[in-house]
């Protein structure tokens, strides 16, 4: 048996398409929708993400704002510089990249983002609305990874969702996510205090890779017909990148998402969604 694969290229190239249309009719309608980044530091990572970022806005026409900032900026170079596109009028939305370098405080700059332009979704004032349930923007990975399962009709509904790493851009949201009405799972948050990850993970019908172990999920750990939606990064002696599902694990399970090419595109994609719905709700508290 060969899982079926969840493929976040074609998906990502769908959302795309429907975003570059919205994009032309809000340009239409005279808003010009503009996503900025901050990025702190020369990690090769991050660097590839953000330039990723850009090259998307340019393939479904969203200006690009660049603030790039060395490796040893200030707390005082990074307020400034959140500050800036905060005030900004041609900056729809924007996100901090993370991580940043270890003397920078991350919470602290994530609440430093108006949380109307806050394109991640993680400020505390989104998170806690998605916690309340109101209407707020949703973090980008756990959009991608729902709307990968409904692209390829898993059920959700009543599924029990075994979710592996607790960090604050994957782990904790989906879980949030995942239990409102609409989607309906039953969910397990395992992390490394979790006393029998397989026993977790084997009873799960949809398990959730977030822990950025290479290899972490074996095939004796999932229950055959599962499906596995693989979302950690590490990287191998070899310095490649390593996804936290082991390749044999295809063998056993109903469906995988690669990686890459899984939800890796729809992180970038869903930021874009973010984008393009504030520019639309900006549009529409016009009255247009
Ligand atoms: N402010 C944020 N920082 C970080 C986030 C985030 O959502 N917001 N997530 C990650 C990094 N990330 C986006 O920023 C991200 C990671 C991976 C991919 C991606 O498309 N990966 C490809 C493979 C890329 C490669 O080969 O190098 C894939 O999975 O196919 C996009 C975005 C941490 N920081």
């Amino acid at each position: 048996m060969s899982a079926t694969r969840l493929d976040g290229i074609i998906t990502r190239d769908e959302i795309f398409t429907d975003l570059a249309a919205r994009v032309e009719k809000l340009k239409a309608a005279g808003i010009d929708p503009g996503l900025g980044t901050v990025l702190v530091g020369d990690d090769p990572g991050s660097r590839s993400y953000v330039k990723g970022k850009h090259a998307d806005c340019a393939k479904i026409g969203v200006n690009s704002i660049r603030r790039d900032l060395p490796v040893d900026a200030t707390t005082e170079q990074l307020n400034a510089a959140i500050d800036d596109l905060n005030a900004d009028p041609a900056c729809t939305g924007y996100i901090v990249q993370l991580p940043l370098p270890r003397h920078l405080d991350e919470n602290a700059a994530l609440e430093r983002i108006d949380p109307d332009k806050d394109a991640d979704g993680l400020h505390p004032i989104n998170l806690g609305r998605l916690v309340l349930g109101e209407a707020a923007t949703l973090p980008c990975t756990p959009r991608g990874v729902i709307h990968l399962l409904r692209r390829f009709d898993i059920p959700i509904d009543g599924a029990r969702v075994t979710v592996i790493g607790r960090g604050v851009t994957i782990g904790r949201p989906i879980g949030l996510l995942l239990t409102r009405r609409s989607e309906n799972a039953t969910v397990t948050l395992c992390h490394t205090g979790t006393r029998d990850l397989a026993a977790e993970t084997r009873r799960a019908d949809i398990i959730v890779a977030a822990a950025g172990v290479g290899h972490l999920i074996k095939p004796d750990m999932v229950a055959p017909g599962a499906t596995v939606v693989d979302v950690g990064v590490s990287r191998g002696q070899d310095g490649k990148l390593v996804g936290d599902v082991h390749p044999a694990v295809w063998e056993v399970a109903g469906a995988v998402s690669p990686n890459p090419g899984g939800v890796g595109p729809l992180t970038r994609a869903f930021l874009l969604v973010n984008i393009v719905e504030r520019a639309e709700a900006q549009l529409a508290a016009r009255g247009v």
